[in-house]
């Protein structure tokens, strides 16, 4: 058994872990990092990476059969679905070096690949080595939630961490949960030629603005995707190639089952009760600090603090609590700043509050301002005119931003920094763009807050008239 003694002991080298890792170790502490998996955790090896991997291959496929108006004669395209995963598995691979084991030594960081267990307060075991830290960053992520529906036990189920090994492409891919994993796996597994059924206990992409998360649907239903809401499943059974899910109001055949269903922290076989730190169902319990409530050094990011489960917030995470760790300083994580986006194609992005969130919190003082793509010379061009962007402002400020739309992902970048920075709508509307671009619709919609009040203004019509007169 050997023993180290450090300032900063990590558990999980995913998204927030290894955050945290570079870090602190490169700006001088002492850091131990420990994962018993993967490097690069959930993020690089079966969430992100992989799922739009296999959405870039499906929007190649599916572009095939699209371009008659542009003099393009569509075709059916021949999908190698087993070459489709080989391209996943490259694109992980192509990546995998900067979450490497290889990378953090060489940041300084030591490097345990075990399975760690806290021993007490302020130490842990990993493998034959002992770890005493001043502080520990629980970074431990989520796991598919396997709700406990009647015939699971029995029945074959694929979820994000086997669906990207299957190289035989599955004839009728049943799906259920209608949220972004499940309608990206969705959508990519359609494009790419299955047959495909979401079912949704409640409301599809339930987090999402229903206006324009209803028009994504409508979309993705032309595309042939068929996807069932307000159908609680009750019960599955079958076997490999033959599945049937049953729901209150109906059921229904495939030969594959996906559970997307949501997420559960993993705080088991940590000895968290040990090390007296307090969990429940919806991970560590951290107060905006992101420390435990009843053990004081230790620390949660990512996932495992229950909040928003985005790999850019693992990384926000790691920011706030090396600012605390390493220089004392008082640190915070907010949330209304946070962006996250579905990418489908078309893709749906949020940040700050939606249209009804905006209505409660602001009542009359909100005003809605749209902004379409079929008015964006770029998007006309390139026939891509579906979707628009929906601005959410107070006073001259925007306090919530929903786009749908191709590139969605990218183009609300925008509006997080301009939420995050107080940036009010003018500086926006003032800003000069390339032309002809998408990210223009994110001006025009700065641009539209003003026009009423400066183009349909009696007082500003009679204003130019007197100055004309006098202007040389
Ligand atoms: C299909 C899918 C698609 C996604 N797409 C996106 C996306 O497009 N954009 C986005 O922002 N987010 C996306 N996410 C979410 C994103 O993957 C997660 O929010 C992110 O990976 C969380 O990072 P983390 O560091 O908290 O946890 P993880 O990446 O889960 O890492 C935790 C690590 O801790 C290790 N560990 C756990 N317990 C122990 C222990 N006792 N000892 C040692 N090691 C331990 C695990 O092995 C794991 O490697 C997606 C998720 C899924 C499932
Ligand atoms: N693009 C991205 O950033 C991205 C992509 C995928 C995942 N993620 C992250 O992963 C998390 C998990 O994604 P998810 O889609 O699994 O979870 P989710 O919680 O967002 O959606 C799960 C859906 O399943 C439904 N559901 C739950 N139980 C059901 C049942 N018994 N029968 C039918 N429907 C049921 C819920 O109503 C919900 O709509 C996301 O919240 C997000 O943080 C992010």
């Amino acid at each position: 058994m050997s023993h180290i003694d450090c300032d900063t002991c990590i558990i999980g080298a995913g998204s927030g872990g290894l955050s945290v890792a570079a870090g602190a170790a490169q700006m001088g502490a002492r850091v131990v990092l420990i994962e018993k998996g993967e490097m690069g955790g959930d993020c690089l090896n079966s969430g992100c990476v992989p799922s739009k991997a296999m959405l870039a291959a499906a929007k190649q496929a599916h572009a095939m059969t699209k371009g008659a108006e542009m003099g393009i004669t569509p075709t059916v395209p021949d999908i190698d679905f087993a070459a489709v995963k080989d391209h996943v598995a490259r694109s992980i691979a192509t990546i995998a070096p900067v979450d490497s084991q290889e990378r953090y030594e060489g940041f300084g960081v030591t490097v345990i690949r075990e399975h760690a267990c806290f021993t007490s307060p302020d130490e842990l075991r990993a493998g034959d080595t002992t770890v005493k830290a001043r502080r520990f960053v629980l970074a431990t992520g989520s796991r598919p939630l396997v709700p406990p529906i009647d015939g699971i036990e029995e029945t074959p189920f694929l979820t994000n961490e086997t669906i990207f090994d299957l190289r035989e492409k599955p004839d009728h891919l049943l799906i259920i949960g209608g949220g972004p994993i499940g309608l990206e796996m969705a959508q990519a597994h359609r494009r790419l030629g299955c047959e495909v059924t979401v079912i949704e206990g409640a409301r599809a992409l339930g987090k999402d603005d229903p206006e324009l998360a209803g028009q994504l649907l409508s979309m993705l239903r032309e595309e042939g995707i068929r996807i069932e809401e307000q159908a609680k499943v009750t019960r599955v059974s079958g076997k490999a190639g033959a599945i049937r899910v049953e729901t209150e109001t109906g059921a229904f055949e495939g030969t594959h089952l996906l559970i997307a269903v949501g997420r559960e922290v993993v705080t088991d076989g940590l000895g968290l009760e040990v090390a007296h730190v307090k969990h429940g169902p919806k991970g560590i319990a951290v107060g905006a600090d992101l420390r435990s409530e009843t053990n004081r050094r230790v620390y949660a990011v990512g996932d495992a603090a229950g909040g928003l489960m985005f790999t850019h917030v693992a990384g926000y995470h790691a920011g706030v609590i090396i600012r605390s760790m390493l220089f004392g300083l008082p640190s915070k994580a907010k949330t209304a700043h946070i962006p996250w986006a579905t990418y489908t194609d078309p893709g749906l992005a949020q940040v700050g509050l939606t249209e009804a969130e905006a209505r409660e919190r602001h009542g009359d003082a909100l005003k809605v301002i749209r902004a379409r793509f079929d008015e964006n010379d770029r998007a006309i061009a390139e026939g891509r005119t579906e979707g628009m962007l929906k601005l959410m402002a107070v006073k001259g400020r925007p306090v919530g931003a929903t786009i749908l739309g191709p590139e969605a992902g990218d183009l609300i970048g925008v509006w997080a920094i301009a939420i995050a920075s107080g940036t009010k709508l003018s500086k926006i509307a003032g800003a000069v763009l390339p032309y002809p671009s998408r990210g223009e619709i994110n001006k025009r919609a700065a641009g539209n807050y003003f026009s009423a009040s400066l183009f349909d203004n009696e007082w500003v019509k009679t204003a130019v008239r007197a100055v004309q007169r006098w202007v040389p």
